[in-house]
């Protein structure tokens, strides 16, 4: 079964669902590379007017990176290597030039926040949890994510679910401003569709000019630095021995 499913329909949504639900739809990758195709596919077809990132079955988003491949991974190079694919990924999916939604449709954790703060909206099933756990497991987040929160959400409260590292409630993160709508249990992809209806009567070339607009501001030297140097501080927090026995403990469950 494929890693990833894909979808256009005709009102120009790209619907890219993971598809690991028996591992809570976790990024090994296959889902990178595929991520990373699909954006510069939106990137380049003026067919499509909005990206829909979302995960399969009803209780995962994303769990964030396969922890039973990336345990692999031992040193700060070995690390990077990863962190940074998927950093690059984010980094191009955080700065499309037409508008992007995490359909947040059950739990999401580590990686996984990381993937839905690079979007533009993050409208969440109600009773989600989403958890910015890297902390707990000795590192921190390793793709961009909190130099995105930084940007995304005010600093104070940014910065307390960083250091939290604890799962918390989809309306709570409604009220921190980092969910933009709750949805009910059924129906998400309806709820999905109709709230972005008034995006999807305008021209392609609207969408783009505005999205090219509010981008702009992260397409610079100096914010790529800031983000790449988070990437860099995971890779080396990733060799302590106390992340190695936080992996170990998870999958040893
Ligand atoms: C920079 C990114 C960074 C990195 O890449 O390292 C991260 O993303 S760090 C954070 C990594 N993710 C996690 O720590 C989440 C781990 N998973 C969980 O906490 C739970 O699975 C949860 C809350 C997502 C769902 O809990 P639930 O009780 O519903 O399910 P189970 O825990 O029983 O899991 C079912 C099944 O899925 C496997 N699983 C879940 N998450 C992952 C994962 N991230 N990587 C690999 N496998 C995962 C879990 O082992 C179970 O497998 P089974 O064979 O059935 O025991």
């Amino acid at each position: 079964m494929a890693d990833v499913l894909l979808e256009q329909d005709n009102d120009g949504i790209v619907w890219f669902t993971i598809n690991r639900q028996e591992r809570r739809n976790a990024i090994n990758y296959e889902v990178m590379d595929c991520l990373q195709k699909t954006i510069q596919m939106v990137e380049q077809n003026d067919d499509v007017k909005v990206l829909v990132i979302t995960g399969a079955g009803e209780k995962a988003f994303c769990s964030g990176g396969d922890l039973s491949s990336f345990h692999r991974l031992q040193t700060k190079e070995e690390a990077y290597s990863m962190l940074g694919k998927m950093g690059n990924i984010l980094y191009s999916l955080l700065t499309v030039s037409k508008p992007t939604v995490a359909l947040i449709n059950g739990t999401v954790i580590g990686g996984g926040c990381e993937l839905a703060t690079a979007c533009d909206f993050r409208y969440a099933k109600r009773g989600s949890k989403v958890g910015f756990v890297q902390g707990k497991l000795a590192i921190t987040t390793g793709w961009g994510g909190s130099t995105m929160l930084f940007e995304k959400m005010s600093y104070d409260r940014a910065l307390h679910v960083l250091l939290e590292a604890e799962p918390v409630s989809a309306e709570k993160m409604y009220e921190y401003g980092w969910i933009h709508s709750l949805l009910p249990e059924q129906g998400l992809k309806e709820e999905c569709r109709k709230l972005l209806s008034p995006y999807l009567s305008k021209s392609v070339h609207v969408l783009r000019a505005y999205k090219t607009a509010a981008v702009a501001k992260w397409k610079n030297e100096a914010f790529r630095a800031r983000f790449f140097a988070e990437i860099e501080r995971c890779s080396v927090l990733w060799e302590s021995p106390e992340h190695d026995e936080a992996v170990r403990a998870f999958l040893n469950k």
